[in-house]
């Protein structure tokens, strides 16, 4: 893990940048900060944005942690119940500025019609009724490990997360590519296009609320369809890409279906699902750390856990950030909308 924790001095110097953003913003979902937070976060203290600029550039690890900010229980108040409006008059708006102004040093936030009602940050949280559902807001069961949106031609880059609260230090699972011994396995198999990869239950227009806008409807609807029909007609795709000596992955072995493989294909395939799940390591995040995960260089899940529903349970704030926003282009409706329908 690369891993930078913030010292006093860095504290104080965020502090009153914070404050600005948060007197010029009220909403952390104002298409016009997400527009500004790249200019906004050189503002951030150097040390940091050095950090971060490295992380990208030099790929040392598939997880990067920056640590020590400070959570304020009292002022984020009550996990909330569901996502649903929780971006409205939000207490932990300090936070979520924080955590955007970090994600995009690392490239461009984005969010997808399909998912949490087309909000670019959302919340990882226990939903009652959820607990046994293959969601990020599941907790008697775990949640399986994944790339983010392993299904989708534009998934980010980096998944970021950000701990408000987590009492029980219940465990983000992360697998580094950089862990696995590659040489022993048949590489050459999984760059193949020969795995179905269907999308996840995230996506699925049963939690969706409507909008009042017409327009954003229709192409929500259709955004639905499009991931119905691939729920129908899977996709065969290569589970590996890039350098064949140190490659990429995308995978979501729960979401995959491997009827009409190869022998061979399917021999591959289990080798890396083997190895992955032995070289699994486990992070208890911290109110205040924002982990970004490589989501080309890791794969992450999380432990089961046990919900309290009572206020008190585990809290994250999530985002996507993508190097590459002009590469989903033909997704969205306008050059700087963030949303990919
Ligand atoms: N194996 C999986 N991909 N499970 C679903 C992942 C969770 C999903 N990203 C969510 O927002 O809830
Ligand atoms: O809760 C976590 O630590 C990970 C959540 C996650 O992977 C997701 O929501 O997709
Ligand atoms: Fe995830």
């Amino acid at each position: 893990m690369n891993k930078l924790t913030l010292t006093e001095e860095d504290l104080e110097e965020i502090e009153p940048l914070l404050e600005d953003v948060a007197a010029r913003y009220s909403c952390i979902e104002d298409p016009d900060l997400h527009r500004r937070a790249p200019v906004l976060a050189r503002r951030l203290p150097a040390e940091l944005l050095a950090f971060l600029e490295d992380h990208r550039l030099r790929e040392p690890a598939a997880l990067c942690v920056v640590s020590g900010f400070d959570v304020d229980e009292t002022e984020i108040g009550p996990t909330p119940e569901h996502w649903q409006g929780s971006h409205i008059s939000s207490p932990a708006l300090r936070c979520e500025i924080f955590f955007l102004l970090c994600a995009s040093v690392l490239g461009d936030v984005f969010g997808w019609a399909t998912q949490q009602d087309g909000r670019i940050m959302h919340d990882v949280l226990p939903i009652k009724g959820h607990e046994h559902y293959e969601l990020g807001s599941n907790s008697l069961q775990h949640l399986s490990w994944h790339t983010e949106d392993a299904f989708h031609p534009c998934r980010g880059d980096y998944v970021a997360l950000m701990c408000l609260k987590n009492p029980d230090a219940v465990e983000t699972m992360v697998c580094d590519a950089g862990d696995l011994d590659w040489s022993a396995l048949d590489v050459d198999a999984l760059f193949e296009s020969a795995f179905t990869q269907m999308p996840d239950n995230s996506h699925l227009p049963t939690n969706s609320t409507s909008t009042g806008d017409p327009t954003i409807q229709r192409l929500r609807e259709r955004s639905f369809k499009t991931i119905e029909a691939w729920n129908a007609n899977p996709v065969e795709r290569p589970v590996l890409f890039g350098d064949r000596l140190d490659p990429y992955m995308v995978l979501d072995p729960y979401h995959m279906k491997t009827d009409g493989w190869s022998e061979r294909s399917l021999a591959a395939f289990t080798g890396l699902c083997d190895q992955i799940e032995s070289r699994m390591k486990g992070v208890a995040l911290e109110p205040g750390d924002c982990a970004f995960i490589d989501n080309f260089r890791a794969v992450h899940g999380r432990a089961a856990f046990q919900a309290r529903y009572d206020g008190t349970d585990r809290w994250l704030k999530r985002l996507n950030v993508t190097r590459n926003l002009r590469g989903s282009r033909s997704w969205r409706p306008a050059a700087d909308d963030r949303v990919i329908y």
